[in-house]
């Protein structure tokens, strides 16, 4: 049933075409979306131009063209030419504020990489961000679904565009990391996606590029005409937290640099006012936490009736309990085409399969993938686990702290990512720290938004080289130079404590977590120690005994099967084919990788509160 927000959409919409039916054009037309006679603003008054026509978004009953995997499923002009700046060419407004990207009064794009790059120099230098390319092959990889597209080797052999190739250099990105190999064609094949891949392996590109590359050879998005308030992305992203959706924003800025492609972030917490400037000078892409979105869908300022590609970050979050409902309602009950007419990606570290269950309903006919580790990469992360009692953990943390300052390693200005279980209890360690001559801040979901990101910030910079976090920073942050991860309580859940160590070791670089365990911990044992014997870590014996005395089944609970990291697809395990639903027919496993999986398991009992 619709809802009323809906209806006064579509009426709105109405009125708007019976407005602006005189100036609309043959190529409005072609581009009809999902309903009657409607035609979006953004499609209305197309000047007529030498550009190629409009894209094949042909709504609902194209749902079949995705069976032949060939291409682009958007069937849109193959045009890879440089739809270089929206400063030509009678765009209306321009970004005018730096988060927009766009330089206020002169119209031009805002150079996201800082400065003019030699980008010719940088790719010739061979620099990456210290990603270990050698042990590539040996990373174990999973497929299945039909007709597998194969992976690449290099960024050359994928036909993404010449200005997002540029920005790839400017990256000092050489070559694609093994989630890139994999997930890269096969979303651009227009195949939908679940891909588990380990924190830091670089899944924010592997979404974004076919994203910006698919919209750059269809049809530019046009901007709405003056005064029109909804707006019209192609392509939605949503994650789980607003710090993410910041990040994944401003990644995706740097990606489409001079493509034309336009990026928009909306999250809760901040003014939507401004906000809703953006979206009016146009957007392409839109980075989304699921609150603010819902509020901009139900002030109707954005319709989703256009999007072709949807990625959900962190997907197993966004599908758990706290955040399904939201979920469902902005992909079933608004107005966004049904799976199999948009491309649906879905990214995390963690997929329990009663997750994939949930989110296969998103997805039609979907590759999954799941690789395994980048060099060695969980190895990369030395892990530590300690027995200290509650009352004994601030003077063990305060050990911890000066034995790293005595090595010097604050010295460098490397950080300390401290993880508590309580809004509370991170104000309070945080008071404590800086008492104690630990210069510290502290990010959770009672602070304001700006003093998160001011704490962000602090911490990023190195001014307080502490940050106390609850689990609102556990996932996706992607910050240089966090050596350690100290979890001073531990999650309650395995897959949360993956996301939070994987803080730090990323991209190939080093890392240190140490974890303080107790009494209070024992359903974790189970699961702590399995996972740290996969990641060839010391299991302190002291720990095995409490797995061995733990009813817990282990991080396999969710999964049902013996595991190895990366996770197995949900389809291939008899116990989710009963009942007469075959989920998976046919597929292939690659590269030797074919054990029964799981990086599930440790189903947490409870949502963790701190989340947006
Ligand atoms: N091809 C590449 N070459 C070199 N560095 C890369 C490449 N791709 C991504 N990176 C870098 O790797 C780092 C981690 O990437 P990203 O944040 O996308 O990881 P992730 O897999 O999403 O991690 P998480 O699971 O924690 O969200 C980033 O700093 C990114 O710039």
């Amino acid at each position: 049933m619709r809802s009323s927000w809906a209806d006064s959409v579509v009426n709105s919409a109405a009125e708007n075409v019976a407005a602006g039916s005189s100036a609309s054009n043959g190529v409005a037309t072609a581009a009809k979306p999902t309903r009657g006679a409607y035609i979006p603003p953004h499609l209305r008054n197309l000047t007529p131009s030498s550009e190629p026509p409009a894209p094949a978004y042909s709504g609902p009953s194209s749902a079949n063209d995705r069976s032949g995997y060939s291409g682009n499923r958007w069937g849109g002009p193959r045009n890879d030419s440089n739809q270089t700046g929206y400063s030509s060419g009678g765009r209306t407004g321009g970004w005018n504020n730096k988060s927009g990207g766009w330089d206020r009064g002169r119209e031009r794009e805002v150079n996201p990489f800082g400065d003019d790059v030699d980008t010719e120099k940088v790719f010739s230098e061979q620099e990456n961000t210290g990603i270990n390319f050698d042990a590539y092959e040996d990373i174990p990889v999973e497929t299945s679904g039909d007709n597998v597209p194969p992976p690449v080797n290099t960024f050359a052999e994928i036909d993404l565009g010449e200005a997002l190739n540029q920005n790839i250099k400017r990256c000092k990105y050489v070559k694609p990391t093994p989630v890139q190999r994999h997930a890269i064609p096969i979303s651009l094949a227009g195949r939908d996606l679940m891909a588990c891949a380990q924190t830091g392996s670089g899944k924010t590109a592997a979404f974004c590029f076919p994203i910006i590359s698919g919209i750059m050879k269809g049809q530019a998005s046009q901007r709405p005409p003056r005064g029109a308030r909804t707006v019209y992305p192609l392509a939605l992203i949503l994650s789980p937290t607003r710090e993410l959706s910041c990040q994944i924003h401003d990644e995706a800025k740097k990606f489409s640099y001079q493509t034309g492609v336009k990026v928009v972030v909306a999250y809760g917490g901040a003014p939507i006012s401004q906000q809703l400037r953006d979206l009016e000078r146009g957007v392409d892409i839109l980075v989304a936490t699921p609150g603010r979105l819902v509020d901009l869908l139900e002030r109707a300022r954005v319709s989703l009736q256009m999007i072709r590609y949807l990625a959900l970050d962190e997907a197993d979050r966004m599908l758990d309990m706290g955040f399904e409902p939201q979920i469902r309602k902005i992909v079933e009950q608004m107005d966004m085409p049904p799976q199999g007419v948009r491309q649906t990606m879905l990214f995390s570290a963690t997929f329990p399969k009663e997750i994939q269950k949930l989110a296969s309903d998103f997805l039609s006919n979907y590759v999954f993938l799941a690789v395994g580790r980048v060099g060695s990469s969980t190895d990369l992360i030395v892990q530590r686990v300690e027995f200290v009692h509650d009352t004994d953990k601030r003077s063990h943390l305060m050990d911890l702290l000066h034995a790293q300052r005595a090595n010097g390693v604050h010295g460098k200005q490397y950080l300390t990512l401290v993880f508590v279980e309580t809004k509370k209890g991170a104000d309070s360690l945080e008071h404590w720290l800086c008492m104690n001559g630990f210069p510290a801040t502290t990010i959770h979901g009672d602070r304001t938004q700006q003093e998160r990101e001011q704490a962000l910030r602090s911490f990023k910079s190195g001014v307080t080289p502490i940050l106390v976090a609850t689990d609102v920073a556990a996932r996706g942050l992607d910050i240089p130079h966090v050596a350690h991860v100290v979890n001073f309580d531990l999650p309650n859940d395995i897959d949360d404590y993956v996301h939070r160590i994987g803080r730090t070791g990323r991209a190939g670089k080093t890392g240190l977590a140490t974890a303080f365990f107790n009494d209070n911990n024992s359903s974790l044992a189970k699961a702590l120690s399995e996972l740290m014997q996969e990641a060839n870590q010391e299991v302190p014996a002291w720990l095995s005994r409490y797995a061995a005395r733990s009813p817990y089944v282990g991080r396999n609970r969710r999964s049902g099967g013996g595991g190895r990291f990366g996770g197995r697809d949900f389809r291939r395990d008899a116990s989710f084919n009963r009942g007469g639903t075959d989920y998976y027919s046919g597929g292939n496993s690659s590269t030797g990788y074919g054990t029964a999986g799981g990086y599930g398991g440790g189903y947490g009992s409870g949502v963790t509160s701190a989340w947006d």
